[in-house]
């Protein structure tokens, strides 16, 4: 589905080394690493946002959709959330369904900045849905949120990659615990400059034990 063939990225001084590796259909990859290493550098890359990356750096992507959930929700904030959705090309319904299946019926004429931090970013991500994407980007989905709301949002999207199979998904964190529920396969993220120091499966009860052990042991942010 994607071929990534990324020689590198540098900001003045280097930040991203060699990222070569593929993402398949229904591939779940929660990627990690520490703060400030890249992780939002890579994903700009992939969506083909970082005009300085050649085209061929990220085989495939001319033929996907990509639904992108930036830290921020980067929503219109003059037009409401209806208007947001129709921009991307859903229709009046779908715009009102993909903020029923967000949790925001009801809510189509609130413009974004009426909302709450949790209520912006489920919108945000209707905006990302709204694109049927088949690559699904989230950029640290649940930073800043209570847990309630957090445990709210990552049942969300768990629901949705479930209904979705063929979706394939990257979604950046800090916790380790994320992957448990959203990944079948880990990425991170280290080194200067930083390339893939792990690129592993998430298949079977025990080895993500494996992986958030080895997380701890490099004392990153995983939970105790
Ligand atoms: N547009 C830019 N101009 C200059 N430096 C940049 C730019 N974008 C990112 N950087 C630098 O690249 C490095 C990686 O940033 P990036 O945001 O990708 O890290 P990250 O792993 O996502 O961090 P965090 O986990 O804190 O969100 C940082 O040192 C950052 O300062």
């Amino acid at each position: 589905m994607l071929e990534l063939r990324i020689a590198g990225r540098d900001f003045g001084q280097p930040v991203l080394g060699e990222v070569f590796t593929t993402i398949a259909p229904g591939d779940r990859i929660c990627l990690l690493g520490p703060s400030g290493i890249g992780k939002t550098t890579l994903l700009n890359v992939i969506a083909g946002l970082d005009r300085s990356i050649p085209d061929d750096a990220v085989i495939g992507r001319d033929r996907l959709r990509v639904g992108y959930l930036f830290q921020e929700h980067r929503l219109l904030p003059w037009r409401t959330l209806n208007a947001n959705l129709r921009l991307v090309g859903a229709t009046e319904q779908e715009a009102e369904n993909l903020l029923s299946q967000v949790g925001l019926s009801g809510y189509g004429h609130y413009l974004p900045d009426q909302l709450s931090l949790g209520m912006a970013r489920r919108a945000a991500l209707a905006r990302c849905l709204a694109v049927k994407p088949d690559l699904l980007l989230l950029d640290e989905p649940f930073a800043s949120l209570d847990p309630v709301m957090a445990g709210g949002l990552k049942k969300l999207i768990a629901g949705i990659l479930d209904a979705h199979p063929e979706m394939a998904m990257i979604c950046v964190t800090h916790d380790g615990g994320d992957a448990e529920i959203l990944a079948n396969r880990l990425w991170y993220l280290d080194g200067k400059p930083a390339r893939l120091q792990w690129d592993d499966a998430v298949g079977e009860a025990g080895l993500i034990d494996g992986l958030l052990g080895r997380l701890r042991n490099l004392d990153l942010a995983c939970p105790p």
